[in-house]
C-alpha cells in the first residue's frame, strides 16, 4: 500500500510496550491518541516484559484502544500474536521471519513494515512485499540495546536520491527538536518510543511532536 494513506498513517508513529512505561500503558496510549500520534505498534519487549496470557491481554487492550479511535495496530516482531488478534499490520526487522513468508501468512490487506539499515536491505523488502521501511538508528538511542550504528538522515536521503518511492518512517531518537531533520530528508514520518512513552505529559509531548512533524509534511 504505497500510498497517501500509507504516508499520512506513518506521520507520528507510537511503539511502545509496558516495559517503556512508567505509567499504566493504556492510560499512556489514550494520551497520546488524544495527542494525535497516527499509528502505533505494540512492542512488548526487554527486560520484565510480559509474556503469555499477560502479554495478549495487554495487547488485546492496547488494540481496543486503537480500535475505537482509527488508530492502526501493528504488532512487533509477533507473527501468531498478529494473527491471533487480527491485527492492522505487523514489523519485522533483519533478524526476524523473512518479511515475504510474514507478507504470505498475513495476505495482501495487511500492513507489513520492515526494518532497514542500508539500501539494499530496501530493495530487498520491497521485493518482499513491504508496505513501508523503519529506518534507524537516526540519533543515538538507548531504548534498544542491540541497534546498529548510528546513520543519522544518510539512509533515507540515499533512498530518494535513487528514486525509491516506498514510505518510510524514521526511528531512533528521535524528539520534537530533532523531528523536522528527518522529515526534510525525505521520511514521511517519524517512530518514537520514549519521548512519548516516558513524557511526564503524554499529550503535550506527543501534541508537540505532531506540530513539528505535521507542519512540515502537510
Ligand atoms: C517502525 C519501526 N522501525 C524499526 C523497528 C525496529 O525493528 P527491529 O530491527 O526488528 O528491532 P525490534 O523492534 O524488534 O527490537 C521497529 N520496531 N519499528
Ligand atoms: C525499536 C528501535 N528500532 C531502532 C532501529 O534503529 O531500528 S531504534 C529503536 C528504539 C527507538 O526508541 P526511542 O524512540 O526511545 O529512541
Ligand atoms: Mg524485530
Amino acid at each position: 500500500m504505497w500510498n497517501e494513506e500509507m504516508r499520512s498513517k506513518l506521520q507520528l508513529y507510537f511503539i511502545m510496550g509496558s516495559t517503556n512505561c512508567k505509567q499504566d500503558p493504556e492510560k499512556v496510549l489514550l494520551d497520546a491518541i488524544d495527542g494525535g500520534i497516527t499509528m502505533f505498534q505494540f512492542r512488548e519487549k526487554g527486560e520484565g516484559a510480559l509474556t503469555g496470557t499477560e502479554k495478549i491481554n495487554l495487547a488485546q487492550k492496547l488494540q481496543h484502544l486503537c480500535k475505537e479511535h482509527a488508530i492502526p495496530f501493528i504488532v512487533n516482531d509477533d507473527i501468531e500474536l498478529a494473527l491471533a488478534l487480527n491485527a492492522d499490520g505487523v514489523h519485522i526487522g533483519q533478524d526476524d521471519e523473512d518479511a515475504s513468508t510474514v507478507r504470505k501468512k498475513l495476505g495482501e490487506g495487511k500492513i507489513v513494515g520492515v526494518s532497514a539499515h542500508a539500501l539494499m536491505e530496501v530493495k530487498k523488502a520491497i521485493a518482499d512485499g513491504a508496505d513501508y521501511i523503519g529506518a534507524g538508528p537516526i540519533y543515538p538511542t538507548r531504548t534498544k540495546a542491540d541497534a546498529e550504528p548510528v546513520k543519522g538522515t544518510s539512509l533515507i536521503e540515499e533512498v530518494r536520491k535513487t528514486g525509491i518511492r516506498i514510505p518510510i518512517v524514521g526511528i531512533g531518537g528521535i524528539n520534537e527538536g530533532n523531528a523536522s531533520a528527518v522529515i526534510d530528508a525525505g521520511a514521511d514520518g517519524v517512530s518514537v518510543i520514549t519521548a512519548i512513552s516516558l513524557a511526564a505529559d503524554v499529550f503535550e509531548r506527543s501534541s508537540a511532536l505532531k506540530k513539528a512533524v505535521a507542519g512540515i509534511s502537510e
